[in-house]
Formats: structure tokens, C-alpha cells, sequence
């Protein structure tokens, strides 16, 4: 069976803490591909930039463009709304039943997966993958396979905040994630 890692997310925008995640799961567990999905309305976070669906996929689309093992799920952002994860499984796997999915998560979305919309039925579909998080417990009563992997202390908060204040953004995320950033005046990118 094909072995396909989910990495869902608002992704506004993303950085390179994602790219470690998605890496190092991909190699620990051996899987086919990683895809970076971003959600439409995300379930539990509220968004009070102006960055629009068109811009955080495009900063995914570039975030990933090098790399041939991950690619982009547009799955969400087609449907609309707001983002469960569990519709999102039900279609993936209707349209995809030989894959297996690996729902990639960091340790602030294990510590409320309890709160997760339909999560026991969730929790049958998909095996969950967690990766623990500088300032969070990373710890659920649920089945979550563990990676070992470096802890990031980086959040598209800090990203959005060095945009508005000013503040070296190098190395967090990559250059033309930066530039698209700029060109669009996203964040209040000066
Ligand atoms: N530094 C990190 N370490 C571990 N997991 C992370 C890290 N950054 C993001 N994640 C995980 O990646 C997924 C998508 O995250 P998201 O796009 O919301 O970024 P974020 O940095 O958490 O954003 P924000 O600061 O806007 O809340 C979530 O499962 C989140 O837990
Ligand atoms: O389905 C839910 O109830 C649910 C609740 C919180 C988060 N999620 C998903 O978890 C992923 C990470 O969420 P976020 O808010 O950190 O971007 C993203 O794909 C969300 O749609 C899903």
C-alpha cells in the first residue's frame, strides 16, 4: 500500500519548521510522498490578517517546489468552508482507498485533539503522526505515532510579527516565500 503523509495547516505563512516536520516523518516512517495541505476555514483558529486562500497556496507551492517527495493537496481550499479533517479523510479515502494516510501533527494540535471535530471516527481512518513542540505538553490519550525529532521554536506568529516590526526573517522561511511575502505586501510587509 502507497504510504502518504498529510501535513494539513493554515500555513500563513509557512515556514521552515514545516519543511522539518514533513522531512523528518517522511524519513522515519518511509513514506511514498508528503503533501502539504492547506485548510480553507480552519476549525479552531481565528485569522485577522487580509492573506487570502490564492496567497497561502501559492507560499505552499513555493515552500515545496524544490522538493520532489512533497507536493500540495488542494483538497480543502476546493471544498471550501470550514476544514474538518474528518470530511477531508472520508473524501481522500473514497477517491484514494489504497493509500494509507499519516495525519502529520505538532504538539499544540496533539495536546486538543480531544476537541477535534468527529474524533473518534478521525482517529479509525488515519494513523496520527506527532512531532513535539517547544511549549507544549505534546501529549494525547490517543494512538499517536512519536518522531523523534529537532524541536523548533518557530510559528507562523513570529514570522507575521518580524514582517510588521521589522526584524531579520533569514533562515525561517525560504527566499522566495520572503519575496512572494514583499511583493504582495502581506502582513504588513514594508
Ligand atoms: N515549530 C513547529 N514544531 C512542531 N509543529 C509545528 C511547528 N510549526 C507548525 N507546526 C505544526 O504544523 C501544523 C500546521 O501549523 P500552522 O500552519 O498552523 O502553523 P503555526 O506556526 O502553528 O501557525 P500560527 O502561529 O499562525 O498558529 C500544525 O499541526 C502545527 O502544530
Ligand atoms: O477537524 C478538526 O476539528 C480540526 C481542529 C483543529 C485543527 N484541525 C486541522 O489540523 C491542521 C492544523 O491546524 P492549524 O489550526 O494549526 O492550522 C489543519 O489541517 C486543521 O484543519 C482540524
Amino acid at each position: 500500500m502507497k504510504k502518504v503523509g498529510i501535513l494539513g495547516g493554515t500555513f500563513n505563512p509557512p515556514h521552515i519548521g514545516h519543511l522539518i516536520m514533513a522531512n523528518e516523518v517522511y524519513h522515519a516512517l518511509q513514506l511514498d510522498e508528503v503533501r502539504f495541505m492547506p485548510n480553507a476555514i480552519a476549525p479552531h483558529k481565528k485569522k485577522d490578517d487580509e492573506s487570502t486562500n490564492e496567497n497561502r497556496l501559492r507560499m505552499v507551492e513555493l515552500l515545496v517546489k524544490p522538493y520532489k517527495e512533497f507536493k500540495v493537496e488542494t483538497i480543502e481550499l476546493e471544498r471550501g468552508g470550514v476544514s474538518y479533517t474528518y470530511e477531508t479523510m472520508v473524501a481522500l479515502k473514497e477517491r484514494e482507498p489504497d493509500v494509507e494516510f499519516y495525519f502529520i501533527i505538532g504538539g499544540d494540535m496533539i495536546d486538543t485533539l480531544h476537541t477535534w471535530h468527529e474524533i473518534e471516527k478521525l482517529a479509525e481512518l488515519v494513523r496520527f503522526v506527532g512531532i513535539k513542540r517547544p511549549g507544549t505538553k505534546s501529549e494525547s490519550p490517543y494512538n499517536i505515532i512519536m518522531v523523534e525529532a529537532p524541536e523548533i521554536s518557530l510559528s507562523s506568529t513570529l514570522i507575521r510579527k518580524r514582517f510588521a516590526m521589522g526584524g531579520t526573517l533569514r533562515f525561517l522561511l525560504p527566499p522566495e516565500v520572503e519575496a512572494y511575502i514583499r511583493k504582495e505586501g502581506l502582513y504588513g510587509a514594508k
